[in-house]
């Protein structure tokens, strides 16, 4: 599925003979309160013809490989799945003007490890200052950068977005318009069924999903501006690293991995290995302990 717009879905059609075909769909009642999202593998029934004003039935939706959530905000239970199947989150941030919001890449981070999207930092701006800082600040955990300004060749960062459906999200101002102008030149096109409908290509839905020229998908979230985590535990972000994940298994029920949980077992596990576990882990904890009162144990 690869657009909704007030309850019709784009589906799109590998069809061995046509190629690719769209077909505008609607949930079918047997799918009760499951919702569809961007990025769900969905099975279609009725008119499949794809013609003007022909309308196909989803009736069913495939398991899920990754899944981007959110909340609200943080005492909203309801949560609500953003985008399917999603191989990575790239994370787009200004390194200045604006400064960094720094509680926002964490959230984004940890909305990435809990529903299985690799994260990808995109620290834009770079013609106005160094992104070190912020490279240094995520270094422990690992996670993967390309520096980008709108003069910078974007084959690093096309590079890790070929073959890959991944979702950029990012707040007001950090020039995320600009680089998906840039690398979906024709995105007005792309989006037309969505358009066509009556709204604006960015009010009408929170994600909408491009092709790359050089192969690869990016779903835009022009919507989303925050991640409410009411959603996520401890445990969903720690099961991201394998190597802590295993540690953890000797920590004690409940165990929320902080610093304050007296009987963490990562402590030990840091205290074992070379000085880079020990920044690993408080990297982590630095991460638990920014997105606060998770889950339940907090
Ligand atoms: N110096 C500099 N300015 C940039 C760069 N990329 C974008 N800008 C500027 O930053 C401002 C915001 O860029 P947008 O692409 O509109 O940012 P956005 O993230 O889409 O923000 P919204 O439009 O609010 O959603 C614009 O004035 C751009 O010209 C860059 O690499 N360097
Ligand atoms: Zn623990």
């Amino acid at each position: 599925m690869i657009a909704v717009d007030r309850g019709r879905m784009t589906v799109r059609v590998e069809d061995p003979g046509a190629g690719q075909v769209e077909l505008t769909a609607m949930r079918a009642r047997e799918l009760g309160k499951h919702g569809v999202v961007v990025g769900d593998q969905v099975r279609v029934v009725g008119d499949t013809s794809g013609r003007t004003d022909s309308l196909a039935r989803i009736v069913a939706i495939e398991e899920r490989t990754t899944s981007l959530r959110r909340t609200a905000d943080d005492t909203d239970p309801t949560e609500r799945v953003v985008v399917a199947n999603a191989d990575q989150l790239v994370i787009v941030t200004a390194v200045t003007d604006p400064e960094p919001a720094l509680g926002f890449l964490d959230r984004c981070l940890v909305a990435a490890y809990a529903g299985g999207l690799e994260p990808l930092l995109c620290l834009t701006k770079t013609d106005l200052a160094s992104p070190q800082p912020l490279l240094d600040r995520y270094a422990g955990l690992g996670v993967d950068a390309v520096p980008m300004s709108r003069e910078a060749p974007l084959d690093p960062l096309l590079d890790r977005l070929a073959g890959r459906m991944s979702v950029l999200v990012g707040q007001s101002g950090v020039g995320k318009s600009t680089l998906v102008n840039r690398l979906v030149p024709d995105a007005f096109r792309a989006t037309g069924e969505v358009t066509k409908a009556g709204k604006g290509r960015h009010t009408s839905s929170s994600a909408v999903l491009l092709d790359l020229p050089g192969g690869g998908t990016v779903i835009d979230t022009p919507g989303i501006r925050s991640f409410g985590l009411a959603h996520v535990t401890a445990e969903d972000v720690v099961a991201a690293f394998d190597d802590v994940a295993e540690a953890a298994l000797d920590c004690p029920p409940g165990c929320g991995h902080t610093a304050a949980d007296p009987d963490c077992a990562l402590d030990a596990w840091a205290e074992a290995g070379p000085p880079a576990r020990g920044e690993r882990l408080a990297s982590l904890r630095r991460l638990l302990d920014a997105v606060g009162q998770l889950g339940p144990g907090y």
